[in-house]
């Protein structure tokens, strides 16, 4: 008989699912939401369940073989045929018993199968229609969960718990119905101890719910804790505080054991109850039924077909008993899926073609992260064929304007206008074919190198990729790798260096050769000499586009045809190089700052005149 659940064995379940468990609400939530999926698929369900019933029922069949037993011992009548009869009916009844239970398992998984498919076709449309900005809010990680592991999670609850949940629900109805037409007063008796039992651990297991959650909770934190110092262990090692981060482990280790041990010990009364209440029916029926015997109002053969039947029932209702954790695991997996389902999509506009030539307009465009104002009433215009020049300390809005450009986010005020129209008009392929933005991470993907750089026009020749290259200043380091532009560049592997990284990055945009050019600290990993060389190819490239560079060294963006000063979101100064200086304000005491240490007096470097680099 199966007893009230354990802590769970298997491995930490994912971070996210595990650190909300204590807002996990009650059971009743993930039933309804688990019924909802499957009514799409109405037929699986309707086989899952009903061969479900007939699975449960006819694992009575040794109950009522031995039953039949019993009867013939006692009339004594058990001859060869009659044992044979039995015998078949054993075999026979386990046999269909068995392939109920598996077409119930069938149809059942291949519902969630469906359902589940279904679920990451919805979330990866979801994905692709939220703003760029949401994966800054969310790690890949913690998205990767929900579409994995927490659809994975849904499994159980669609292909095990639904339809077992119902078959072990109305299996004993109809087995209590049958005791009931039999005899009621033995079917009382029999009945009394089993809901004394189950309403007993129903009340013993109250507080379980929450040790549940604890329980999850605590792996949750142990999971992160793991996550942390595997991903940290370089500079750990270098500061010298793996033994902190150690101590951190351990402690989740030891919150998550207690937790574990709190639930294995909180189980043991409950299981006492069941074992003597629930597994133990006879204790009350025996008595009784051999009391109306002796006074003759009952015969032997129904207090044998109660003797037979009563633990069979207790069996199936026991096994109630266990979902009720697995239900709140369910309930967890469903809060991970609002929060992508529920993400709002950015709308998208129906323009498929910018202006040759694009002016951008800010119009006192403010925008606010959550709650936190980031850019205030900035407005400024860039024209094509010219480079404008972001400059400010750090946390002034520079990289959230250039986000703002690639629709990362939409303004929270104001308007930004490609050519004559808003933005949004325009479809989110339109704003890809005629926008490049070279960030300072690495955005290369795992494909070999020449695949990385044909990115920027998929239908490049291999000449024209070797030359965007060659701009680039990336040729030579590649031919210098075994396998040159057919090397695949792993995730997350450290081949090449980060200034190579951008190299390629840059390359790509070369090959792109879209009329708008954004660059975040573009070339900030590149070494004096090919920084130079990098500046000539992009001075090029920016011929006739419209450019936005963001730079902390001045130096390199001197030459800009507009300089514009960030300040707590705000411009505070804007002009060329040269009147700024004049201003001898914000940016000129940046300048000198920066040319503290020269020995000649400041000048802006000499080449390239355009577009100023970072
Ligand atoms: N995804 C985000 N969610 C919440 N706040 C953010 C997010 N990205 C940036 N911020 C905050 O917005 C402010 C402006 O950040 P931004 O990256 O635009 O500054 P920046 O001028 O480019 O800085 P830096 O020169 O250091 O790169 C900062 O206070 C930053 O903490």
């Amino acid at each position: 008989m199966q007893a009230t659940p354990l802590p769970p064995s298997d491995a930490a379940p994912p971070e996210a699912a595990s650190a909300s468990a204590a807002r996990a609400a009650p059971a009743p939530g993930a039933v309804s939401r688990l019924l909802a999926l499957t009514r799409t698929r109405p037929g699986p369900l309707l086989i899952a369940t009903l061969a479900g019933i007939a699975a449960a029922i006819l694992s009575l069949t040794p109950n009522l073989v031995a039953y039949q037993f019993s009867l013939a011992l006692l009339h004594a009548s058990l001859d060869q045929d009659r044992l044979i009869a039995l015998v078949g009916w054993l075999i026979g009844g386990t046999l269909a018993g068995r392939l109920c239970f598996l077409a119930s398992q069938v149809s059942s998984h291949l519902m969630a199968a469906d359902i589940q498919t279904e679920l990451r076709r919805q979330l990866l449309s979801r994905l692709v229609n939220v703003p760029l900005g949401f994966f800054q809010d969310h790690s890949s990680q913690k998205i990767r969960q929900v579409v994995i592991d927490d659809v994975e999670q849904l499994e159980d609850g669609l292909a095990h718990l639904i339809p077992e949940l119902t078959s072990h629900f109305i299996a004993p109805l109809i087995v209590i119905a049958a005791l009931f037409a039999v005899d009621w007063r033995l079917s009382l008796a029999s009945l009394s101890s089993l809901v004394l039992g189950m309403v007993a651990c129903m009340l013993l297991m109250r507080k379980r719910h929450d040790i549940a959650q604890d329980f999850y909770l605590n792996q949750g934190k142990l999971f992160k804790a793991m996550t942390e110092i595997l991903r940290t262990m370089p500079a750990a090692r270098l500061f010298n505080s793996g033994a902190a981060m150690q101590d951190r482990v351990e402690e989740a280790n030891g919150d998550y054991v207690g937790t574990a041990h709190r639930w294995v010990r909180g189980a043991l009364l409950p299981n006492l109850v069941m074992q003597v209440l629930v597994s133990s029916p006879l204790l009350l029926l025996l008595p009784l039924g051999l009391w109306w015997h002796q006074q003759g109002s009952l015969d032997l053969a129904t207090l044998c077909f109660f003797v037979f039947f009563t633990p069979g029932l207790g069996n199936l209702l026991t096994k109630l008993a266990g979902f009720s954790n697995r239900f709140v695991q369910q309930q967890q997996a469903f809060e991970h899926l609002d929060m992508l389902l529920g993400a709002p999509e950015q709308s998208e506009g129906s323009h498929t073609s910018l202006p040759e030539k694009i002016t951008i307009r800010c119009e006192q465009v403010s925008f606010s992260y959550h709650q936190q104002a980031v850019l205030d009433n900035l407005s400024l215009t860039l024209h094509p064929g010219t480079t404008t020049a972001l400059v400010g300390g750090s946390g002034s809005g520079k990289s959230t304007l250039v986000k703002l450009l690639l629709r990362h986010w939409d303004v929270t005020s104001g308007r930004i206008l490609l050519g004559e129209r808003p933005i949004n008009d325009y479809t989110r392929e339109a704003l890809r074919q005629n926008i490049t933005c070279i960030f300072q991470e690495n955005q290369l993907f795992d494909m070999s190198i020449a695949d990385n750089i044909r990115l920027g026009k998929p239908a490049a020749t291999e000449e024209e990729v070797i030359q965007a290259a060659r701009s680039a200043q990336a040729h030579e380091f590649i031919m210098a790798l075994p396998q040159g532009y057919q090397t695949v560049l792993a995730q997350g592997s450290t081949l090449l260096s980060g200034g190579e990284q951008q190299r390629l990055a840059i390359a790509r945009a070369i090959l792109k050769n879209a009329p708008i050019l954004l660059l975040d600290e573009a070339t900030s990993q590149a070494d004096a000499l090919n920084e130079h060389r990098i500046q000539l190819a992009l001075s090029a490239l920016a011929a006739d586009k419209t450019v936005l560079v963001i730079a902390h060294r001045l130096s390199s963006i001197a030459h800009a045809d507009q300089i514009v000063v960030l300040e707590q979101g705000r411009v505070v100064e804007q002009g060329p190089h040269a009147a700024l200086l004049q201003q001898q304000g914000r940016y000129a005491s940046l300048w000198r700052m920066q040319h503290a240490h020269d020995i000649t007096p400041a000048q802006p470097t000499s080449e390239p005149s355009s577009p100023a680099l970072s």
